[in-house]
Parts: C-alpha cells; structure tokens; sequence
C-alpha cells in the first residue's frame, strides 16, 4: 500500500553560497520525489532555499542578516523557487501546489484544521505539496527560521508514515564532520539524548541555518509525534528511494515507543506558551523522573499573564526548559501560593484542586540524560 512521507530539503541542497537557485539540483529532487510517487506513494515536500534563491537578485551579496532583508529576500526567492519546482515537477506529469505556514498555522485549532484539509484534498488530486513557511509574514517570536521543524510538525500533522531531512551530510556523526575528522556516523537512534544533542552543531554553510542541532530538535517533536525519520543524503539518482527503503546514506531515528496523544503532542510541541513557571529541584524531580503533578511547593515564580486553561512553560532555576503542560491557575494565583503547601493553597484559593500542572497535561519536553544506542 502506498505510504504518505515528508521530504525536506535545505537550503544547502538547492542553492549555491554566493546564492542563486540551483535549478539542476531542483530537477534532480523532483525527479527523485516523482518515482516514488509513481509507485504509488504520497508525498508532501518542505523546501527551504527562498531567501538564498532570491537575495542576490535584490542586490544583496550575501544571505542577509537583517529580518526585514531576510523577508525581502524571501519574497522575490520564493516565486523563483515555486518555478522551478513546478517546471520540473511538471515533466514528470505532477502537479505542484504552494502552500505556506507560520507557527500558529499549528497552534490554532480551526487553522490547522484548514490547512490539513487543503493537504488531504491536494494529496488525493496526487498533487505534490510543496510547503515553506510563510517568510514575509513570520516575525521574530513565532519564527522557525529554518525548515526542519517545520517539517517535523507538518509530519506529524499529517500523520505521516515517514519524514526524509535531506541535507549536505550523509547523516548525523559524532561531531561536526567539518571540523571533527574522526567524527563517526551514528547509522540508528532509538532514544534522544543529551549526549546526542551536543554532538550536532550548527550549520556548515553559508546558506543553511539550522545546522544538525535544528534537525536533533526536528526529531524529537516527530518521534515523539509517532513518526520515524531519516536525515542525511540524496546525491544520486535512487537515493531517495534507498532512503525509503531503509539503506539510505544517513542516519534513521526510531519513532519512538513514547509516542505522545494528540493533545499531549499539542501542548508539548505546538501550542504557544503563555508564560512561565520556575520550579525548585524538587519539583524537577518529581515531574522528570517521578511522574507526578505540579504543586505549589516546588513552584518559586510565575513570569507572564495566563490563565487557568492556558499552557505554560516550566523551567529549573538554573533557566533550563524541562516541558509544558496546562495551568489549573492564573499567574496572580501562582504567585499568590508559591512554596505554599497543597492544604494551604487550598484555604487561600478558591481552586478545586491543589495541583498547578496536573501530570495528564503535563509533557517532559528535556531530553533524557542517558547515551543514545549509536553504533
Ligand atoms: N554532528 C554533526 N553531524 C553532521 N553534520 C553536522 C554535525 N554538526 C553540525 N553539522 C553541520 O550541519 C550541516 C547541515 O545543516 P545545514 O547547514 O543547516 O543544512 P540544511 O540547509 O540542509 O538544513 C552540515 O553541513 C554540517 O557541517
Ligand atoms: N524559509 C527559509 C528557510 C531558511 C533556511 O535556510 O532553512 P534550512 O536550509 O532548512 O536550514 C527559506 O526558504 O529561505
């Protein structure tokens, strides 16, 4: 039966340093996409490559820094970028379609609902999605920059079978190849970790932004979305296809066996926090390793306006980010009972229950701290 799969392709893949689509490489990735959906498969394509197609054109002479320049840029590098696509899909009988998100495209139940339903439709007419996000519109704070989260979040969107990150790099090694010679490739992942995150850096070029890092944080929101994914290389004809068939050049990452529920994905990787709580040791503890509910106790401050219902962000005095989940309290009620026992909280508040984050809504979003299985 046909499998529905994500492919993304960076930035480094279809343009050059000194900028200017690649249109070869270009033909190339849709000719490789185009047999896999001759087989019969569904395929929808994140691509990046907008601002380093187009900042040339607009006189830049090098990938701009400047958010505004960044957005000009992307405007004039995207219809330059849909063009090849659609060209060179079009050779192979394929219809392309532009679709373009930003983050609450996600957050937002009745927009993500949109946007699927435009997906599904386009999947069944066997059109190819090609997705970016929406550059010209995204500010800062809602920004992903680099595509490979949001290519992990249209996966798990869609419920996809399988998400392929191409890069430059046939995989994720134990450094930076670029400046650890000896670094080795790690062939499978089954559990993220912190060991794993430090060995990923940033990007190696000048046009790619998120470097490995970004594609380790990809993996984390589609593992635990359910969905499984490879990163690495596809430099030759049937390279895709080896890829989906499991001998690709890179590294695959096990979907993992803690796959969250829909809503517990939603508040771990898409909401929009509305604030944030500090919590002691002694709650880190107990929401990691324990598995227990937020109280009181352990909560030191509240930083933001939310309110019951809202999600909220939960770090460790030390700033370090260890999940989300829902408050049962407003940010003056926290603050009003923070360090305070459960039985006091509840003389002093009018709440029905003395739980601040209960442990259902509630999602660990901190790496584990043990070795991952690398070989
Ligand atoms: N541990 C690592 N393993 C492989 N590549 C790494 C690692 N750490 C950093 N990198 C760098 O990440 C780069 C790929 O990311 P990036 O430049 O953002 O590409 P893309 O545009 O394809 O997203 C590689 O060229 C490599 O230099
Ligand atoms: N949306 C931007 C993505 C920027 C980018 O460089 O991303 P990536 O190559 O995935 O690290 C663009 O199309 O230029």
């Amino acid at each position: 039966m046909g499998k529905r799969i994500v492919v993304k392709i960076g930035s480094s893949s279809l343009t050059a340093e000194e900028g200017g689509l690649n249109r070869n490489q270009v033909r190339f990735y849709a000719d490789e996409i185009a047999s896999l959906h001759a087989a019969g498969h569904q395929v929808l394509l994140v691509t990046s490559g907008a601002i380093a197609a187009g900042f040339r054109q607009l006189g830049y002479a090098s990938r701009p820094k400047l958010v505004h320049e960044k957005q000009a840029a992307a405007a004039v590098g995207q219809a330059l970028l849909m063009q090849a696509y659609q060209e060179a899909f079009n050779a192979s009988g394929i219809t392309a379609a532009q679709i373009l998100l930003t983050r609450p495209d996600f957050s937002n139940r009745g927009r993500s609902q949109n946007a699927t339903r435009t997906i599904e439709e386009l999947l069944k007419q066997r059109a190819v999605p090609i997705i970016n996000e929406n550059d010209t519109v995204a500010v800062d704070e809602i920004k992903f920059g680099e595509n490979d989260g949001l290519s992990a979040l249209v996966a798990t969107l869609v419920k996809a079978d399988g998400l392929y990150i191409l890069t430059d790099m046939d995989g994720v090694y134990t450094g930076d190849p670029r400046k650890t010679p000896d670094a080795v490739r790690i062939e499978r992942v089954e559990v993220l970790s912190d060991e794993l995150y430090r060995m990923a850096g940033g990007a190696g070029s000048a046009v790619g932004t998120g470097g490995m890092r970004s594609k380790i944080e990809a993996a984390r929101i589609a593992m635990r979305g359910g969905v499984p994914l490879f990163v690495g290389r596809v430099a030759e004809s049937g390279d895709l296809a080896a890829a989906f068939s499991g001998t690709g050049k890179g590294t695959y990452f096990a979907s993992s066996s803690s796959a969250l529920s829909a809503k517990k994905h939603w508040v771990g990787f898409l909401s929009v926090p509305q604030g944030r709580l500090v919590v002691d040791d002694g709650a880190e503890e107990a929401l990691l390793s324990r598995g227990r509910s937020l109280l009181p106790a352990g909560v030191r401050l509240a930083e933001g306006d939310f309110h019951p219902g809202d999600v909220v962000e939960v770090v460790n005095a030390g700033g370090r980010v260890l999940g989300r989940g829902v408050t049962h309290f407003s940010a003056w009620q926290v603050t009003a009972v923070a360090g305070m026992s459960s039985e006091e909280t509840l003389k002093r508040l009018d709440v029905p229950r003395a739980e601040v984050i209960h442990r259902d809504e509630w999602v660990a979003t901190s790496l584990a701290k043990e070795a991952s299985s690398h070989e």
